[in-house]
């Protein structure tokens, strides 16, 4: 394994939206290697075809990058090196399997940063697949406040500009002392000079505050714009919607003060209710992440985002009546008018 601070290569697992960002970000900001690790061999004939290079749109114009690796899974050569740096950004349901073809490369030396929506992954990544904590890597969890699209495989449109948080993901990861992260790590030295993806890095219990707010409003606004097929400004314009949301949010921040007690004023329902109703709109002509998935045909991140609230819930012994039946109604992609599910949670509650 190359040693720290040489150019040692960030490997890039999930090429999908925000793969593409992140590393085109990296490449824009520096020479160092980016290395795409491609799942599917028909990647490799796409990746030709579109130049070997990833194309960003912002604003209409567009700028390619290229002088990217790539590798093709299942690796070719007998040995493939170890992975110091790797960034997840997959679906978080594909995660565990995306990550299995990459286990005997990951090590104690090894980053792994997980960029996605929803919680509950890094368990399950290391509940399947590192369970001796001395051959473990350090886990870092990110945010990400970017809307990016894909018009080919390779090219994306920036939607929306917003920052990057970064910070470690379990206690293993701390630094000496975790009020003030003092990260040398060469991955967290090259997101923080991407200018483009303006990021931040914040010691462990600020990212996982962040990672919950940002999870309470993805429960509220990913799931009910699914079910009510609407974009995300219609649940605060429209009065029935917004009193189903009320009543998602209500039981949601009970669970979520049950899970972090001392955290009772950053997660109040006045602190929780400003915060959703602010994103619902400033993102009001979004269709959400879950809509579109809806909108495909594709499965939807509905148990990393409510279903990690009803475990929790099941886990503290709280109500979890209105998530479940969020997550029963995503799952089987159905859509119900605001009145019938109003109704419905109202007699459930
Ligand atoms: N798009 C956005 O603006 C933002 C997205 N996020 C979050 O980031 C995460 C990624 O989202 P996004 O980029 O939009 O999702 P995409 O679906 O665009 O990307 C996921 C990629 O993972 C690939 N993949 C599937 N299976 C595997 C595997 N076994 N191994 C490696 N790669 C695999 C998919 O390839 P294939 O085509 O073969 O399925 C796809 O290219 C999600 O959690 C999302 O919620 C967060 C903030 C903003
Ligand atoms: C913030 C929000 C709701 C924006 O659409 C989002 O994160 C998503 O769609 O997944």
């Amino acid at each position: 394994m190359a040693p720290a601070g040489s150019d040692t290569p960030i490997h890039i697992l999930g090429i999908g939206n925000l793969g593409k960002y992140v590393a085109y970000s990296l490449a824009k900001s520096s020479p160092k290697s980016v290395t795409f690790i491609f799942h599917r061999k028909s990647l490799e004939d796409e990746w030709r075809a579109e130049g070997e290079a990833v194309t960003c749109i912002t604003d209409g114009s567009s700028d390619s990058r290229s002088g990217f690796c790539v590798e093709t899974l299942p690796a070719e050569s007998p040995a493939p090196e170890p992975i110091r740096n790797l960034i997840v950004t997959t679906k978080a349901y594909m995660t565990v399997d995306a990550l299995k073809p990459l286990r005997h490369r990951l090590n104690s030396s090894s980053s792994i940063l997980f960029l996605q929506n929803g919680m509950g992954v890094l368990e399950e990544v290391q509940n399947s697949l590192f369970r001796n904590e001395k051959d473990t890597p350090a886990f870092w969890s990110g945010i990400c406040s970017a809307g990016v699209y894909s018009t080919k495989t390779f090219t994306f449109v920036h939607a929306g500009r917003g920052p990057l948080l970064i910070g470690p993901a379990d206690n293993r990861t701390l630094p000496a002392n975790p009020a003030q992260p003092t990260f040398t790590d060469d991955m967290t030295q090259r997101l923080l000079q991407a200018s483009t993806l303006e990021t931040t890095i914040v010691p462990a219990d600020v990212i996982r505050e962040a990672q919950l707010k940002k999870l309470v409003v993805n429960a509220v606004i990913n799931p009910l714009t699914a079910i009510f097929r609407c974009q995300n400004g219609e649940l605060v314009d429209n009065p029935t919607m917004f009193a189903v949301a009320k009543l998602v949010l209500d039981e949601t921040a009970i669970i979520l003060r049950t899970m972090m007690p001392h955290l009772q004023t950053s997660f109040s329902d006045q602190t929780l209710l400003d915060l959703v109703v602010s994103v619902a709109g400033k993102t009001r002509k979004n269709t959400s992440s879950m809509l579109q998935d809806v909108n495909a045909g594709r499965k939807t991140e509905i148990d990393y985002i409510n279903g990690y609230f009803i475990r929790e819930a099941l886990r503290l012994s709280v109500p979890y009546t209105c998530n479940q039946r969020l997550a029963e109604l995503v799952t089987r992609k159905e859509s119900l008018d605001a009145d019938g599910l109003l109704r419905q949670l109202a007699t459930q509650t």
